[in-house]
């Protein structure tokens, strides 16, 4: 149960009122193109310092970069007010390591709203204790550090000063940069990237393992700069990439491949692909065995029962038993005589005898329709060899 002290009021109050002053700035306040242009420019540099920097760089290390690149993401990923990089990233790789469990800060097994956001109103005190991780490497790290012990004023200026006074002396819109490059623009930075821990664990496909919650979809992708190919992340997250085809939508891993043509960053690192294809080939075969089961594939031959050639006999003439031999097993045919494709005639000549011969060519090669059929027909395992006498003939 969630008691008042738990929650972190400022924090809370932040992600509630900033979306409708949002909804408020879209009904009433103008948009000129330059502030429009703006506002979405800013959204993806802000978006991407999340995207590459907070989580593909320092939550997971999938690649390194240059000290320039650095700086600028650190920079950047302040603007989306979502923390410092030590603490968004100390919680993200908890997420990873305890995925679905209680100390998984953000559980999709929570409910969706409490993984799109809500778990954000508990304070720190309430989460203390859970989910441990290793975040020795980000302590050593001076840019992070940097950026942990300046983060409210870096946050203050890039998220609301910079986009302000960037469209008011660029084309004097100051009150049209405040409103919508700077609130609806992180109103939009925000849920976008919230996306990635609720709708990305909700919508989608498990390509790669169905174990956990996180899931494939395009959509997802779409609205989180490429993050929604989260089934592949959560599989492979060393891997600089969530979208592995070159048709996916992973803006996030352009940019990353861009920067290092230039020297930006470097040692991007993919996981094996042999490894990739394992995983996808052993969700495809899962997909497949659950589709198997759903059909009539006859009784198991285990649990067939067994007949010398001398019993099957007896049942044919004295029980009258439509039964036929193919390749060492019995089948009853009695159902099918009337429905057989190639006529009433075949069968009947086929009753008491071994047709192994007659059925794989001798008379006619038989398609696997017809195979397929034979499974519905089994009645009993030939226990010993059958005389002669009792083969087929092919003709
Ligand atoms: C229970 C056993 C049998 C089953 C389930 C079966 C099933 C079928 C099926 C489904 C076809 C349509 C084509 C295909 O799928 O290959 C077919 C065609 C045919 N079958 Fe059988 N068959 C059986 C036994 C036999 C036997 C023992 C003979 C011969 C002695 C025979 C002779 C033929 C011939 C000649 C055709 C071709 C008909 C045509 O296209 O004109 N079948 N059978």
């Amino acid at each position: 149960m969630v008691q008042l002290k738990d929650i972190d009021w400022i924090g809370s109050t932040v992600l509630v009122v900033t979306p409708f002053v949002a909804l408020y700035t879209i009904c009433y306040v103008p948009l000129c193109w330059q502030t429009a242009v703006w506002s979405l420019a800013y959204y993806y540099v802000t978006g991407l310092g999340i995207t590459a920097g907070y989580h593909r760089l320092w939550s997971h290390r999938s690649y390194e970069a240059s000290k320039a690149y650095q700086w600028f993401m650190a920079i950047a990923g302040a603007g989306a007010v979502q923390g410092s990089i030590k603490w968004w990233s100390r919680h993200h790789r908890a997420h990873h390591r305890w995925t679905d469990t209680d100390a998984d800060p953000y559980s999709a097994h929570l409910g969706f709203w409490h993984s799109h956001f809500l778990w954000l109103f508990y304070t720190e005190e309430s989460r203390k204790g859970k989910g441990k991780v290793d975040v020795s490497d980000l302590n050593r790290d001076p840019v992070v550090m940097w950026q942990h012990r300046n983060f409210v004023p870096l946050m203050l200026f890039t998220a609301f000063v910079l986009p302000t006074i960037v469209a008011g002396y660029g084309w004097g819109d100051w009150y049209g940069g405040f409103m919508w490059a700077a609130i609806t623009r992180l109103v939009v930075v925000h849920h976008a990237t919230f996306c990635v821990n609720s709708l990305a664990h909700w919508l989608g496909e498990t390509t790669y393992d169905d174990r956990h919650t996180p899931r494939d979809h395009f959509l997802t992708a779409l609205v989180t700069m490429g993050e929604g190919y989260h089934n592949f992340h959560h599989e492979f997250p060393s891997d600089f990439r969530n979208a592995i085809k070159f048709w996916q939508y992973d803006p996030t891993k352009w940019l990353i491949w861009l920067a290092s043509t230039v020297g930006l960053t470097y040692n991007l690192n993919m996981f094996p692909d042999n490894e990739i294809q394992k995983g996808r080939l052993q969700m495809e075969a899962k997909k497949i065995e659950a589709l198997k089961a759903k059909l009539n594939w006859g009784v198991p031959l285990k649990d067939l029962p067994s007949y010398t050639f001398e019993e099957f006999r007896r049942l044919v003439k004295e029980e009258n038993r439509q039964l036929m031999i193919i390749e060492g097993l019995i089948y009853n045919v009695e159902e099918f005589t009337d429905h057989h494709p190639g006529g009433r005639i075949f069968i009947k000549s086929g009753i008491g005898r071994d047709m192994t011969s007659a059925f794989n060519g001798g008379v006619y090669n038989h398609h696997n329709a017809a195979r397929n059929l034979l499974q519905g027909f089994r009645f009993g395992v030939l226990d010993g060899d059958v005389p002669d006498l009792a083969k087929s003939k092919d003709e």
